[in-house]
């Protein structure tokens, strides 16, 4: 008789970003790693100040508004798909003062899980790309583990670094589950999600085109609010 392994490691997905506003791109990043990770919850993380993003970002707080909308939408297509994963918006960096910085978000949360949990901070390949210039980046496996996603404009292999490279060649791991087994200090890479979707893109169109905006593009709940408020006109 075989036996089948199962861990009892507690699975947490931590999506950062700057969400201005959130899109169908982040959900479907989201969705992507919850099922293929089994995460038992999955947190939003909204950046208080993303400090490369320059000026003109709206307020923290509209942003965590605009991300608890989309969390409404995300848990609708959990219980939809039968995903288990509980989806939680963290105010962790909205309530931080100072600059956004990821190290201290993840030495946070490691307290707050400890040291048994499966951290795993999601992203897109354009912030893997970026990471040699976050602060503290070579701290960060120390406290998490990475599951990066593919995204059109943003070729992995083309851009990568030789900091990126070396970094993935100490930490990359083909099996994502893993991942799963593992507290920390493992990167895993998929190259099957293709969702051509950005903020940058989209306020472009809330400017000029508001109308045309779809829930394909923007979550329904996000949407409204972004009605409601009047922003990005
Ligand atoms: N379409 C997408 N596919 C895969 N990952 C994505 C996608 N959009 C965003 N992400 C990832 O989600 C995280 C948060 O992204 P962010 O809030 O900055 O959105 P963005 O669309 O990249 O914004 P902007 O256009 O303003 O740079 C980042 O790690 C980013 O790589
Ligand atoms: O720690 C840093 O220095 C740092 C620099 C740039 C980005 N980040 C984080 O990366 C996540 C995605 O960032 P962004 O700019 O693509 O929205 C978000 O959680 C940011 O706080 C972190």
């Amino acid at each position: 008789m075989s036996t089948i392994e199962t861990s009892s490691r507690k699975r947490i997905g931590i999506l950062g970003g700057t969400f201005d506003p959130p899109h169908v791109g982040h959900l479907k990043l989201a969705t992507h790693f919850a099922k293929l990770l089994h995460l038992d919850s999955l947190l939003f993380v909204p950046s208080g100040e993303p400090w490369q993003k320059g000026t003109g970002i709206t307020p923290a707080e509209t942003r965590y508004q605009l991300t608890e909308a989309a969390g409404v939408d995300l848990a609708r297509a959990f219980l939809y798909l039968k995903i288990p994963t509980q989806i939680g918006i963290d105010r962790i960096e909205i309530d931080r003062a100072g600059p956004s910085y990821s190290i201290d978000t993840v030495k946070e949360l490691r307290k707050r899980f400890g040291d048994e949990a499966s951290l795993i901070w999601l992203m897109g390949a354009d912030s893997l790309n970026a990471l040699p210039s976050w602060n503290s980046w070579k701290e960060l496996l120390n406290y998490v583990n990475f599951a990066v996603a593919s995204r059109p404009h943003h070729d992995l292999e083309a851009n990568r670094s030789a900091e990126v490279k070396e970094l993935l060649l100490n930490h990359q791991t083909m099996d994502a589950s893993a991942l799963e087994n593992q507290a920390f200090g493992l990167i895993y890479v998929d190259e099957t999600l293709a969702v051509d979707l950005s903020s940058t893109n989209l306020r472009k169109q809330l400017k000029t085109a508001r109308n045309s905006i779809e829930v394909e593009a923007i979550p329904s709940q996000t949407l409204s609010l972004i009605h409601n408020l009047g922003l990005y006109q």
